[in-house]
């Protein structure tokens, strides 16, 4: 329960906003990569996606102000509004909390005038705002009192490169607002470093942060979400999440060409030519189901004994699918040296995410020699592009008690 108000005019202004009951809390959500099935799983194929150890941590906490201060370093926005400003905005019927599908598009479109966004497409900056406004207001409308709250975001996930920032920042919001409202729980019980959310309360978590990804993206599949609140490795097919647990660790090369694209303008690309070649398109997304199920098949099997005939499937399949995501006109000149120069050492690559810039994986056999590896990370540095070894199959969404965060990024979190 958020405290008292008292209106007037109904509504319409808070005399009163409570901020006695917002507790302080830290939340973090994954990136991801996928490893196949980016685009055509929007149109209803299989795609499989794995959770990274690169987090975006979100910290929300109470204000004394009667403002809303939105913090986000990451792209250099920084803003506040009076709490009585936003009470105006409020949706006038609040939105079943359980029951989250379809965006209110009275609401974007109250809040896309409330920020003065006036033409059709949104910048970076207002697309998180708009997602981050959107999600606060409907949290807080059935209470009818919005709190008073400085929420900061920090992410180690690039932005916009396709390895699911606007997923795991909605996450993180969902989460934090949500769990802040009393609407799930808060599961943290200190001494313990982190704590997850009940499958339940992470469905919750998942539909709100679809809903911030329709903001943000416009046609999403809900796969980016799903990775950031469920974390592991999943296969997604038209909404049904599978969890593979019985894969082996696959070693993977990340690397950022870091030419920057948008994944809206990208996913609407795709379906542009869809829509102008459907007899040429529907069959490469046909067979980029096929890909992602032939990965899955392979996958599976190399639980028992990976063998060297096994990654050669994964290498082929790899190379397979960057052809059709070309095909489908998502690939990028940067992406087709990432390609190349890895290829020169033996090495499969493909785009992941949106495509048209952004980021690549390699993959890397379990006996892939350390100098080929170091030999290809200076070429690609040399190229001008970053580079992480990651891990995956990070845990999804969790809350973190203050020590559990690293101190860099706490440093940043702490000075909002
Ligand atoms: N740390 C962050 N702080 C604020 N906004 C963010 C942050 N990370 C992502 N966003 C929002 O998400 C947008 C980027 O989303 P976009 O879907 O284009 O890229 P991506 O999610 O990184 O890649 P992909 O969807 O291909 O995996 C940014 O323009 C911004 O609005
Ligand atoms: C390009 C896309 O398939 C993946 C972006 O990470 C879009 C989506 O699934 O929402
Ligand atoms: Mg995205």
């Amino acid at each position: 329960m958020i405290g008292s108000s008292q209106t007037c005019a109904g509504y319409g202004v808070l005399a009163f906003v409570s901020t006695m009951h917002i507790k302080e809390r830290i939340v973090s959500a994954p990136g991801k990569a996928i490893l196949h099935g980016e685009h055509a799983v929007v149109h209803g194929k299989v795609a499989l996606a794995v959770s990274l150890n690169l987090r975006t941590y979100l910290r929300l906490k109470p204000s004394p102000n009667g403002k809303v201060c939105l913090n986000l370093p990451n792209i250099n926005t920084f803003l506040s509004w009076d709490v009585t400003s936003l009470q105006s905005l409020l949706p006038d019927h609040a939105a079943d909390l359980k029951n989250a599908k379809e965006l209110d598009m009275d609401l974007v479109a109250r809040l896309r005038g409330f920020i003065g966004v006036t033409d059709g497409m949104a910048d970076t900056s207002t697309m998180a705002v708009l997602a981050f406004l959107y999600i606060y207001l409907n949290v807080f409308a059935e209470s009818r009192v919005l709190p008073s709250l400085t929420v900061s975001v920090w992410s180690e996930l690039p932005t916009g490169a396709g390895l699911g920032s606007s997923a795991a920042f909605s996450v993180c919001l969902a989460s934090a607002l949500l769990s802040a409202r009393g609407a799930i729980t808060s599961p943290l019980v200190e001494p313990e470093p982190t704590a997850r959310w009940s499958e339940e309360e992470m469905e919750l978590i998942n539909a709100w942060a679809f809903l911030g990804e329709k903001i943000i993206h416009g046609n999403p599949s809900g796969v980016d979400n799903a990775v950031g609140t469920w974390g592991g490795i999943l296969r997604y097919h038209a909404g049904k999440i599978t969890p593979l647990s019985r894969v082996p660790v696959l070693r993977i090369l990340l690397t950022n060409t870091k030419v920057p694209r948008s994944t809206k303008v990208l996913v609407a690309g795709v379906k542009d030519k869809i829509n102008k070649f459907p007899s040429i398109m529907n069959p490469v997304l046909e067979s980029i189901d096929a890909v992602s199920c032939t990965c899955e098949r392979t996958l599976m099997e190399m639980t028992g004994e990976p063998t060297p005939e096994h990654y050669s499937v994964l290498e082929e399949l790899i190379d397979i699918n960057q052809h059709h995501l070309n095909v489908i006109g998502v690939g990028h000149s940067s992406l087709d040296t990432l390609c190349r120069v890895t290829l020169e050492r033996g090495l499969h690559s493909k785009l992941t995410g949106a495509g048209g810039g952004g980021c690549g994986i390699t993959l890397l056999r379990p006996d892939t020699d350390c100098s080929v590896i170091q030999n290809t990370i200076q070429e690609l540095k040399d190229c001008g592009y970053d580079y992480w070894e990651t891990s995956i199959g990070a845990p999804g969404v969790q809350q973190h008690s203050l020590s559990s965060v690293k101190d860099d990024i706490l440093k940043v979190l702490n000075s909002y």
